[in-house]
């Protein structure tokens, strides 16, 4: 399994965190706040702005509610299922297929592992699936109050949870037009049990972490990756990013920092910054790979538990996915910067057309494949310059019609053609 290619040798880590251009980028605690106007996490300007963001929203409702610890159900971990056997149904039978549902016994939807190309495993040996974050983290008593409404519908003026989301849910789903949002800052209070309305308010996304089925399998050059076995509507709730939450500034000794992703950042005090790392303990989404064109968005919001220290990470869809579409997020620029230069992490292996930094093993293709390519990007020269051709001739015909109209409405214009009239 690709190790995202962080080791003990680098200097700080490489952290995913939310951006502000929506996308998800790499943030280390010493270098890379000045490396890219991307950092949400790092940089001091962008993530002040952050909280503040948050913080002004939570503070004038504040209470000051007893911190429960993790429970130990929570703290409870399941052994990853090791089972291996021959799946039969794939595309040819001949290779061997692995295949385990990690999510066995933690999650009502399974999360099969196949591996159609060779015996590589996904990480079992380290890999143990968690449904719900593992905190390990200090407690926290800052908190957000739930709304009062009551009847099981809220008004959208007065429930405190709309008022305090920045990222507003139309019929259970996410705007995606909202993605200009600054994802470090967006935040979203879910209605919940403990609210007057009961959760039962159209302030709901999802009930279950995992909404959909999902497949982790085998990709060429990048490890692992997940699918989704369902179709995903545009803007429906797709993901949490689960996984152990601990100090950003703990993460510094931890091996693989590439998997961890910035969940939260205090506005004055870098010391309770806290990232998700989901390489130990975490669910489908630890399996989510990079893509340039991906077709899924960040987001942070809260349930039941409204610990301000402690957001949930989500992901939702920028578009209709179809089954079997891999889900694929942005990492970011910082991300990037961080991982590119490192010796496992060279090139960007996603399938993206415009692809910014293209793994040239992608274009070594067999004879027949170039050959064929060649073909087909001929046939498209041949076809856009047909279609330059037919433009260029409709331009040059409307502007020879309009000298000619503009040629008659002249005063030789006029007797030209009555003379021409005369003479028929
Ligand atoms: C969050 S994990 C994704 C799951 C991972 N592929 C696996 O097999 O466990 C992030 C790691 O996946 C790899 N990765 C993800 N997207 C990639 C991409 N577009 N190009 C190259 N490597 C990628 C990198 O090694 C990165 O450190």
């Amino acid at each position: 399994m690709m190790d995202g290619g962080v080791d003990n040798r680098m200097r700080s880590p490489s952290v995913i965190s939310l951006s502000s251009d929506s996308s998800i980028s790499s943030s280390s605690s010493s270098s890379s706040s000045s490396s890219s106007s991307l950092s949400s996490s790092s940089s001091s300007s962008s993530s002040s702005d952050a909280s503040s963001q948050l913080t002004p929203s939570t503070t004038s409702d504040e209470e000051v509610l007893p911190m429960e610890a993790p429970s130990e159900q929570q703290l409870e971990i399941i052994t990853v299922r090791k089972s291996r056997k021959v799946f039969a149904d794939g595309p040819d039978q001949n290779l061997p297929y692995f295949i385990a549902n990690i999510a066995d016994g933690q999650s009502d939807v399974a999360v099969r592992v196949i591996n159609t190309i060779d015996d590589m495993d996904y990480g079992a040996e380290v890999f143990t699936y968690t449904a719900e974050n593992l905190y390990k983290i200090p407690e926290s008593r800052n908190t957000v109050s739930y709304c009062k409404c009551e009847g099981g519908s809220c008004d959208p003026k007065t429930c405190v949870c709309r008022l305090k989301s920045n990222i507003k849910l139309k019929g259970g789903k996410i705007d995606p037009c909202q993605e200009k949002i600054d994802y470090h800052e967006s935040v979203l209070f879910e209605c919940c049990d403990a609210c007057g309305c009961r959760g039962r308010c159209s302030n709901v996304f999802s009930s279950k972490s995992m909404p959909y089925r999902y497949e982790i399998f085998r990709r060429k050059h990048v490890g692992f990756g997940c699918r989704t076995l369902d179709k995903i509507k545009k803007g429906s709730f797709v993901c949490e990013f689960v996984g152990e939450v601990i100090l950003k500034r703990d993460a510094t000794n931890r091996a693989v920092q590439s998997f961890m992703y910035t969940s939260y950042h205090h506005p004055t005090s870098e010391q309770k910054d806290s990232v998700i790392d989901p390489f130990f303990y975490g669910n489908a989404a630890r399996f989510f790979n990079h893509s340039c064109n991906e077709n899924l968005l960040p987001f942070r919001f809260f349930r039941e538990a409204r610990y301000i220290e402690r957001p949930h990470i989500g992901f939702f869809a920028k578009r209709d996915i179809p089954e079997g579409e891999e889900l694929t997020i942005d990492y970011g620029l910082e991300w990037w910067a961080m991982n590119i230069n490192n010796e496992h992490i060279e090139y960007c292996c996603c399938d993206a057309d415009y692809c910014v930094r293209p793994n040239p093993r992608r274009f070594q293709l067999s004879d027949d494949q170039m050959a064929e390519e060649c073909e087909r990007l001929e046939k498209e020269v041949r076809e856009l310059k047909k279609r330059l051709a037919e433009l260029r001739r409709q331009v040059k015909k409307r502007k020879l019609d309009e000298a000619r109209a503009n040629r008659l409405k002249t005063p030789e214009g006029v007797k030209r053609s009555a003379r021409i009239s005369k003479m028929k």
